[in-house]
């Protein structure tokens, strides 16, 4: 669990705070420090910015340790097709073996370059330190030839092979679920659309079960899959930037649920960094200075991207009508269809806890323990009894399913008809878990609000006086700033299905706004109440120490 990861790295284990090293004084910052902290980057869009682009930088390790991760199964698998194909005497089409070369050799190359590339930001040489830029610029001339052999490979494969063009069967080329694998896994890291038929010419053809000595159509396959790099070099640019935006976001969502063992030092020079144990990190950047704490404000911060996310399936939603009645006994049938889901997550141990993920139908989390040697000093989160779910399943059914109703439906059948229970419920239950997993980001805040004010808690804990811990929790200008914020994001939403030329009707767009309003007055509330049950259970643990 990644809290429990943080707080077992954390090396102060002392109540007493003056004790503490540097690095547990900064999860603990006063309210208003933190607030300074988080809301000084939330606010303004390009901090946000800054953040990935700092993260591109400094998660390259990790983006290597993808890289270098993914390709052993192409490796494996173009090998292995590659040795069958030449026992045989026999390939399906020359291209396909070509491309298969290529891709071997691509694979051989990622992965060498990327474990040597990861090793050097790990390990980083002198030189690597003195010339960073140099880096920088090396690794982007090795991403970007790198991307080009996949792509070499995939355009190869996917103008000569079979695979592509009689689909299921391969045209009769053996091993045909492996092609299929492999072409699939090219298609996927050399990010081309496997459906795309436009590298058909008739030049190709399928040539099928004939292995030929080298011949001119074969040197007309390689130079046809080099062409096509270059025709295809304008949609290769733009891959290339979503790629490292996709890859460099995975692994910063990676490092927000508490996987930040890669970073390396990099190249930053011993006296900018941060003193003791936390000597990796880089002081010039505010987010990443405050590693511990980092963790606590990117959740912090996940909180208000939860908005775009929240806003973008309430958009989704309001555009599927449902059968009121589909909801009849407090949204019986919904829960059902979730019950099922979670079942099988649980089975499968797919539920995380730490990651603030709380079952809406299994029973309730339990508790972490209180012990000697760990006594939750404050500051350090510790999961309580309270789930905030039966309060956003009400809210669900009761108030904001009213709002999903056929004047704001844009979806349709070919039959006409408007229902598509299976949609709706998904959505439902997609909608009520990024619902739930952004109202419990309120157990880190109220943990964070108690450590800033152990003393003023402790009295209200003691005397069991929730009025008193909702007025210490309210922070009515930061509701102020979520429901705008919620405005806006639901604004921008109803402008991009607007003018992309949906024929959403005319209610769509103030019906969505409504139903924001509502969805985020209640979601604070709903978030407030966690945050008064976690500090008031704070005086149960207390007690049971
Ligand atoms: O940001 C905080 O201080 C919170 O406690 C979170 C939150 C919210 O849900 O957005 C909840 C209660 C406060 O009154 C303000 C905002």
């Amino acid at each position: 669990m990644a809290f429990d990861k943080w707080h077992r790295d954390s090396p102060c284990d002392s109540p007493d705070l003056s004790r503490c090293s540097p690095f547990y004084d900064r999860i603990i910052l006063s309210a208003k420090e933190f607030n300074a902290v988080c809301q000084e980057h939330i606010a303004r869009p390009i901090a946000v910015l800054n953040v990935l682009l700092l993260e591109v930088r400094t998660d390259l390790p990790e983006s290597f340790g993808v890289c270098a991760g993914l390709t052993p199964s192409q490796t494996s698998i173009s090998a292995w097709l590659l040795a069958q194909y030449a026992h045989q005497d026999r390939f399906p089409s020359v291209g396909t073996r070509d491309g298969l070369r290529i891709a071997l050799f691509a694979a051989c190359w990622t992965l060498s370059g990327a474990g040597i590339q990861m090793f050097l930001l790990l390990r980083p040489p002198q030189w690597v330190r003195k010339h960073s830029i140099t880096a920088v610029a090396g690794q982007t001339v090795w991403a970007i030839l790198t991307w080009a052999v996949w792509v070499a490979a995939t355009r190869t494969i996917q103008r000569a092979s079979p695979v592509l063009s009689a689909k299921m069967n391969c045209a009769g080329a053996d091993y045909c679920t492996q092609l299929h694998a492999a072409f699939a896994s090219l298609c996927v890291i050399g990010d081309i659309d496997p459906s795309d038929r436009s590298s058909h010419s008739g030049l190709v053809n399928v040539e099928n079960n004939a292995l030929r000595t080298k011949t001119a159509s074969e040197s007309v396959s390689m130079s046809n899959g080099i062409l096509f790099l270059l025709k295809w070099s304008n949609s290769f640019q733009n891959a290339f930037f979503v790629d490292v935006g996709v890859c460099s976001l995975s692994s910063f969502s990676w490092r927000l649920v508490g996987c930040s063992g890669l970073r390396g030092s990099t190249s930053i020079p011993p006296s900018t960094r941060t003193g003791g144990d936390q000597g990796t990190v880089p002081l010039e950047y505010p987010w990443t200075a405050r590693s511990s704490n980092s963790q606590v404000c990117l959740l912090i911060m996940s909180r208000f991207l939860e908005l775009s996310n929240v806003n973008s399936v309430l958009t989704e939603r309001m555009n599927l009508a449902n059968d009121p009645s589909v909801y009849a006994s407090d949204g019986a049938r919904l829960l059902e269809f979730i019950a099922l889901r979670e079942r099988v997550a649980a089975a499968s141990g797919r539920f995380a806890y730490g990651k603030l993920e709380y079952p809406f139908t299994l029973p309730i989390v339990s508790p972490d323990k209180i012990t000697p040697s760990s006594p939750f000093p404050p500051g350090r989160f510790h999961q309580d009894m309270f789930s905030g779910n039966p309060n956003i399943t009400k809210f669900y059914v009761t108030t904001l399913v009213p709002f999903f109703n056929s004047s704001t439906s844009y979806f349709y059948h070919l039959d006409n008809s408007t229902w598509n229970l299976d949609a709706v419920f998904n959505l439902d239950a997609t909608l009520l878990a990024l619902l739930s997993h952004r109202a419990h980001i309120g157990k880190v805040v109220a943990e964070t609000k108690y450590a800033s004010n152990v003393t003023g808690f402790t009295q209200l804990i003691k005397a069991r006086d929730a009025d008193g811990i909702r007025t210490l929790v309210t922070n009515t200008t930061q509701e102020a700033g979520v429901l705008a914020q919620a405005a806006t994001a639901v604004s921008a939403f109803t402008e991009a299905w607007v003018s992309s030329g949906a024929l959403v009707p005319d209610t769509f767009g103030s019906t969505l706004q409504q139903a924001a309003a509502v969805l985020f007055r209640e979601l604070i509330d709903i978030t407030t109440e966690i945050e008064i049950q976690y500090v008031s259970n704070l005086g149960l643990f207390e007690a049971a120490f």
